[in-house]
């Protein structure tokens, strides 16, 4: 299947600051997309783009296979978008907001309606904007971005501010729409959230992408480690390095890969065979943060080896 959104070699500066370098990257129908990456990388910048809201110096971004500039962007009538905070007038009511966003046609009342239900904001939502909280805002700010149906839907870090039954509720519309088939661009710090709803990453360092990978092909997310906490940890250390387990050493734990199911038994026959006993063990899981740090880690090793 062709792409929904392909950004191609996209470069951007504010004054002297080359902000976005050669950026491209590309994603499916369907997909939900996580844009990651430090403070500063340029996600919001990326977002900013695909919107045509500036210009660039080079390079293409193109919606549904048309191109998007500042000057044309009619597929865009085809995206949703939440960036940075929701842009609200603080006279108007939530219902007046959705009224003045959803397009015209004999759904209208019913979407608007839908989408009240869905995002649960029936209970402020004929109160001015101006006295919402961050966290009512911001869910007002989601349901304009999803009260027109949008195949493509743009969310810059739409958990700030929810609480936690709220950013569950969010996931769980993400995940539905996904389901229906509408794709996702989301950048988010949160990413224990985060990685429960993406099927990609897409991360970006410094302006510059340095990863687009499958969430199962990152390659540490699901190493699995085991803890161990025994009452010799030097002679632990000894014996199992002298069997050939690869540790680590964290405090008062030794942390050991698990490659096989039976790790366990392996490693408590082996420590008991020399006397040495257990007092504690736990069980540890990369995850989208563990492997976002050793991408970029790695990434900035690089880049000193080569400057
Ligand atoms: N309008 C602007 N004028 C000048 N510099 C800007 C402008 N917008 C963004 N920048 C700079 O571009 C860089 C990328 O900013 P951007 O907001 O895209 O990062 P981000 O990845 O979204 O960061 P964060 O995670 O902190 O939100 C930063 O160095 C920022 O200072």
């Amino acid at each position: 299947m062709g792409d929904i959104l392909t950004v191609t070699n996209l470069n951007k500066s504010f004054g002297k600051k080359h902000v976005l370098k050669n950026v491209s990257f590309n994603v499916q129908p369907g997909e939900v997309v996580g844009l990651v990456g430090p403070n500063g990388a340029g996600k919001t910048t990326i977002m900013k783009a695909i919107l045509g809201l500036f210009s660039w110096e080079s390079g293409q971004v193109v919606i549904q296979g048309q191109p998007v500039t500042m000057t044309s962007h009619r597929v865009l009538d085809e995206v949703g978008a939440l960036i940075e905070y929701p842009g609200l007038y603080p006279f108007l009511t939530g219902y007046q907001h959705l009224e003045l966003f959803a397009n015209d046609g004999p759904q209208k009342q019913a979407r608007i309606q839908q989408i009240i239900e869905t995002l649960k904001i029936d209970s402020y939502i004929n109160q001015k904007a101006k006295n919402y909280s961050l966290g009512m805002k911001q869910k007002l700010g989601i349901a304009l971005a999803l009260l027109n149906d949008p195949q493509l839907v743009i969310l810059d870090e739409p958990m700030n501010g929810l609480d936690p039954q709220a950013t569950k509720d969010l996931r769980d519309l993400i995940i539905s729409q996904a389901k229906k088939g509408t794709t996702f661009l989301i950048s988010s710090h949160i990413l224990s959230e985060l990685e429960k709803i993406v099927d990609e990453v897409v991360v970006l360092d410094q302006g510059k992408i340095i990863k687009q990978a499958k969430m199962a092909d990152l390659s540490i997310a699901g190493q699995k480690f085991i803890l161990l906490k025994t009452d010799d940890n030097v002679k632990a250390a000894e014996a199992l390095q002298a069997a050939g387990y690869q540790l680590e050493v964290i405090k008062d734990q030794l942390k050991i890969e698990q490659s096989e199911s039976n790790e366990l038994a392996k490693l408590i026959k082996l420590l008991s065979a020399q006397q040495i006993n257990l007092v504690d063990v736990a069980h540890q899981q990369n995850d989208l943060e563990t492997s976002l740090l050793n991408i970029l880690g790695k990434h900035e090793q690089d880049s000193q080896v080569k400057e």
